[in-house]
């Protein structure tokens, strides 16, 4: 099961959460329940998308990068409570960068951007300094988490610098204290 549906939407900020945070919780929820083998049912993957604003800093994009973020800790949590309960699903995380779609047309919209519409040239700055990925990348990205049995609550990042990779979070999992 892969949770993909997101947008871009400054503006309307409380959807960008809704789309982006909550439909992945409720998502996961109802795929745990009917593939948890707690549940009866045969196990599975379960990929939640958030972005590399999931781990970074979005000056024009706080909310979407607060979404995102939400999205990564919610996963990791629910990948260590599935290992923990033996549900047999495994749950990942995938964060690309700027990826060819059309939800990089929304920041040339007032709609989406809101008061950080003024900001949309620094945007594409930014897309022509780190580029923008192909979604073929992605979707091979998912294919070797759904192959990769090891891998439950992994981060996956996607670059056009690093190509496909995985965020460090230590041996632990957890930071420092
Ligand atoms: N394009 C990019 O640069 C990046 C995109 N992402 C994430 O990738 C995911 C896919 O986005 P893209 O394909 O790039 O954008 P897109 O705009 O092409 O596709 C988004 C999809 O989400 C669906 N959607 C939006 N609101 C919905 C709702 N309320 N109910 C059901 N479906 C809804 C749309 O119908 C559309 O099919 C999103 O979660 C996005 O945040 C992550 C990093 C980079
Ligand atoms: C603008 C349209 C809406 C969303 C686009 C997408 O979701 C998004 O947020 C894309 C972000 C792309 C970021 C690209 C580069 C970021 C660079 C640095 O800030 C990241 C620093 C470290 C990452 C290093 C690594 O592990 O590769």
């Amino acid at each position: 099961m892969v949770n993909n549906a997101g947008v871009n939407n400054e503006k309307d900020w409380e959807k960008t959460i809704n789309v982006n945070l909550t439909s992945v919780i409720r998502g996961t929820y109802i795929g745990l329940e009917h593939m948890s083998k707690k549940n009866g049912g045969q196990g599975g993957v379960i990929i939640n998308i958030s972005s590399l604003a999931g781990l970074t800093p979005a000056a024009y994009q706080p909310v979407y990068s607060a979404s995102k973020h939400g999205v990564i800790g919610f996963t990791r949590s629910i990948a260590a409570l599935a290992s923990i309960g033996n549900y047999g699903v495994r749950i990942n995380t995938v964060c690309p960068a700027f990826v060819d779609t059309p939800l990089l047309e929304t920041i040339e919209k007032e709609e989406n951007m809101g008061e950080f519409y003024q900001y949309k040239d620094k945007l594409k700055d930014m897309m022509k300094c780190y580029g923008v990925l192909d979604p073929s990348l992605i979707a091979k990205g998912m294919v070797s988490l759904i192959e990769d049995e090891s891998s439950n609550g992994a981060v996956m990042k996607i670059t056009t610098s690093r190509g496909i990779h995985f965020e460090d979070f230590g041996a632990h999992q957890t930071t420092k204290i």
